[in-house]
């Protein structure tokens, strides 16, 4: 009978979760192991900003869901605990545009939000540059996820903006974090010329974790977020290989929660290595459903429209679109461009009879998945 402790069956009142929240996808881990170097060379890059000067820029690249985000956040927080440096992290999948960063980059030092309208990005500027400088203080930001300020070409401007700060108002100290996670970017290469004059970064890079790492950091978060004895061996080290196939960190600790209600869904005590792949058919979209998270309206009716019509035309692909958004061809082929640099759709130049050179599309994932988290 359910409750009974010898059945190996859970009663009404029981969890295998000790703290369900430490699976979450904002919590922030105590223990940050296997980034040792990477701390380093991030902290030698902020550390004159807590002597009072401008911080070394950085650009940091890795592949998603290798600890870049956590890694700036933990060092922010500890210089904010520690000194009178100003950090700002701004997430550019959120903030596109140089308007809407330096939006965000206000709110982070005067603790609200500036005026929706009617203020001019000089304005929005000097207020931030004059705060700085009459306080004495040293801003550091990090542009979370920057490729998307790449894809909306914004890039330059913003960053611009940002490293000439100090010439624009004297006495202004900012320094810049750049985070990519897009490796066919070249942070660098892609800024007009004016921005590369200015711009001569220290690079840190975040490999995948191998297989090895990943247990190790997956065996910490299983310790705190079930009871004891709810993870095996041979599970964890499934969950690991799972994960390791992607080298997204996220995957591992979406299966753990997930095989964890799974085994809950069949009243266990424990977590079986069948609760892990049926998990896995869900963790293995995370990467999917947080690109999707990101887009507009008219970037998701495209790969709707796409996976409507897998397989078709780009032309009808074309038309079928236009119709439901009403917009035209440029706005088409930049949206192709963007979902292409998201990895989210496949395009070919092909030679077709008597039509010369067209584009093909094809959505990089099967439709089925896709249109159920656009429709979830
Ligand atoms: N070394 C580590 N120890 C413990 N947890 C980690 C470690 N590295 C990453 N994580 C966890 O993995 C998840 C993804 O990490 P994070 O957001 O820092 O990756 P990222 O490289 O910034 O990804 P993206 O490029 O997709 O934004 C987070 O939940 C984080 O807590």
């Amino acid at each position: 009978m359910a409750g009974d402790p010898e059945d190996g069956m859970l009663s009404w009142d029981e969890s295998v979760f000790r703290d369900e929240h430490v699976f979450e996808i904002d919590y922030v881990p105590e223990t940050f192991r296997h980034r040792e170097s990477q701390l380093e060379s991030l902290k030698y890059a902020l550390r004159p900003a807590a002597r009072g000067s401008r911080p070394l820029n950085t650009v940091v690249r890795g592949p998603p869901g290798t600890g870049k985000t956590t890694s700036v956040q933990k060092l922010f927080s500890e210089l904010r605990a520690q000194t009178d440096v100003r950090t700002v992290r701004v997430n550019c999948q959120v903030d596109s545009t140089r308007y809407a960063v330096f939006s965000r980059i206000f709110e982070g030092i005067f603790d609200y939000e500036p005026p929706s309208s009617g203020i001019s990005f000089k304005k929005l500027f000097g207020q931030i540059a004059d705060r700085l400088v009459e306080d004495d203080e040293v801003l550091a930001v990090a542009l979370d996820d920057v490729n998307y300020l790449f894809y909306e070409n914004e890039a330059s401007d913003a960053l611009y903006s940002l490293l000439r700060a100090h010439e624009a108002h004297a006495g202004a100290k900012v320094g810049v974090i750049c985070v990519s996670s897009d490796l066919s970017l070249s942070v660098i290469e892609e800024l007009d010329s004016r921005v590369q004059s200015v711009f001569r970064p220290e690079e840190v890079f975040f490999p995948k974790y191998d297989v090895d790492e990943v247990v190790d950091i997956l065996r910490e978060r299983a310790k705190r977020g079930f009871h004891d004895g709810v993870l095996g061996a041979t599970e964890l080290d499934r969950v690991a290989e799972l994960t390791a196939e992607s080298g997204d960190l996220r995957v591992g600790i979406d299966l753990l929660r997930r095989a964890g209600l799974n085994a809950e869904m069949r009243a266990s005590r424990t977590i079986s290595v069948e609760d892990v792949e049926e998990a896995y058919e869900k963790s293995k979209y995370v990467h999917l459903s947080r690109s999707l998270r990101g887009l507009s309206e008219s970037e998701t009716a495209l790969v709707e429209v796409l996976a409507e019509h897998d397989g078709e035309q780009a032309g009808s692909v074309y038309e079928a679109f236009h119709e439901r958004t009403d917009l035209g061809y440029t706005r088409y082929s930049e949206i192709v461009n963007k979902l292409d640099q998201l990895g989210l759709v496949e395009t070919e130049y092909a030679e077709v009879e008597g039509r010369g050179r067209s584009r093909s599309i094809s959505l990089a994932y099967d439709p089925e998945p896709v249109l159920e988290r656009i429709e979830g």
